[in-house]
């Protein structure tokens, strides 16, 4: 879903607003500039880099302003979030006057042109996929490779990632599998847009689906059979932090922070975290983080019992991929029935706890607080 909004936002201002490129040449005094704007908006269409929606709703409330004037459409409705979140940007404009508006599409687009483009950042680096896996020494290594997207977690990712799960539970040349993340994010979490394409079944299709989804990925998480680590590289936020309850051990870089900013989003405790976490940590510290959303240090974390090292970021990759190649040389049934004796009487209760957080979450996600909150971040009104 995320990439679909991505190539609807890629589209030049005129397509996602369904102009046709013609009904610009409307006015022969205005060449020079018009001419200046039209070439804005093919440079547009030539960006390499997705800008980002905060630019693109710039862009887009500019090019409204620009043709149109002010904004006098009727205000869409909640639950149409993306269209809402252009509402908001073109009316947050005011009275702008169209020729302004203008010349700060042309200033904001050559902002992003090719030349200043090629000193941004670097998106992804070792392939283009957003989940790579690969198998070695015994280790599966399940990276999440959006660095630019901090390792936000979208609908297709959740499915590689259980489907790389379930392929490596079968493999017996693997292990011990890991879950670590590509550039400074471990993960960010759900990705935030995962719910704003909506198919013809409107948002209640979209909590539908999303709550099986999420049942089916934690489940996975529950039944894994083989020694489950977390390469905590940097910071992880929501989902990414409530799953490390079902892991077997949790290795962090002292850059890594654990957030789980869930009243914040309207939304409620998943991953099994209402359970493990208060098991983890005892209900007072669990309560800070599931409902208060206090973020947790590496060391707290670790102190907390969430983590089971913490290495100096320095030497973070090198400390624990030697450790990790010892384990991957132990004796993997030994391992394996280890696990089944430890993890097996709490199976039940994990799967009826999963069950019970998909069904909440489906609720949250049709309310009015979640609502919100996603737009408030797509509209980049706030940030946690
Ligand atoms: C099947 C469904 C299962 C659902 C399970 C329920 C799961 C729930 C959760 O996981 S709740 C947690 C959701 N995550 C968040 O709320 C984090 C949102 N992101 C942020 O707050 C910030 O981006 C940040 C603190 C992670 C990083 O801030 P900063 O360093 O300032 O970077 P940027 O904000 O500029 O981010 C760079 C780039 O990444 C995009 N991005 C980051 N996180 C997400 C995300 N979770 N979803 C979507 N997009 C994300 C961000 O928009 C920027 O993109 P841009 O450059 O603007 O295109």
């Amino acid at each position: 879903m995320a990439a679909r909004l991505v190539r609807r936002w890629c589209l030049s201002p005129l397509q996602v607003v369904g102009f046709p490129v013609v009904q610009l040449h409307t006015s022969r005094t205005m060449r020079a500039s018009q001419k200046d704007f039209e070439n804005a908006m093919n440079q547009v269409k030539l960006l390499k880099k997705d800008p980002g929606n905060e630019v693109k709703l710039k862009l887009y409330a500019l090019y409204k302003q620009a043709t149109e004037g002010p904004c006098n459409m009727p205000k869409p409705g909640m639950l149409d979030f993306i269209n809402k979140a252009k509402w908001d940007a073109w009316n947050a404009i005011g009275s702008l006057p169209k020729e302004t508006a203008r010349k700060n599409y042309v200033d904001l687009v050559s902002s992003l042109s090719p030349s200043s483009e090629s000193s941004g950042r670097v998106d992804k680096e070792p392939g283009s996929e957003s989940v790579v896996i690969t198998s070695e020494d015994g280790i599966t290594k399940i990276m999440l490779n959006r660095p630019a997207q901090k390792n936000a977690i979208t609908i297709q990712m959740y499915q590689e990632i259980l489907s790389a799960l379930e392929a490596t539970s079968k493999d017996d040349n693997s292990v011990i599998t890991v879950l670590t993340g590509n550039g400074d994010y471990y993960s960010s979490g759900n990705d935030l847009t995962n719910f704003t394409n909506l198919p013809p079944g409107g948002i209640e299709e979209v909590a539908k689906t999303g709550s099986i989804l999420l049942r089916d990925f934690v489940d996975c998480f529950i039944d894994f059979p083989k020694p489950l680590i977390a390469v905590v590289n940097g910071p992880a936020v929501g989902i990414a932090v409530t799953l490390l309850g079902l892991f077997d051990a949790v290795y962090a870089s002292d850059r890594a922070t654990f957030h789980t900013p869930f009243t914040q989003l309207g939304q409620t405790a998943e991953g099994c975290s209402s359970y493990t976490f208060p098991k983890i940590m005892g209900p007072a510290k669990a309560i800070e983080m599931l409902i208060f959303g206090k973020k947790l240090t590496a060391h707290e974390a670790c102190a907390q019992g969430l983590v089971t090292e913490v290495f100096p970021d320095s030497t973070f990759q090198k400390e624990v991929w030697a450790r990790l190649k010892a384990y991957a040389k132990l004796p993997p049934n030994a391992m394996r029935i280890s696990k089944e004796l430890i993890r097996h009487n709490e199976k039940e209760k994990l799967h009826a706890v999963n069950a019970e957080e998909s069904t909440a979450l489906q609720g949250r996600w049709l309310s009015e607080e979640c609502m919100n909150a996603i737009i408030n971040f797509l509209s980049r009104k706030s940030k946690l």
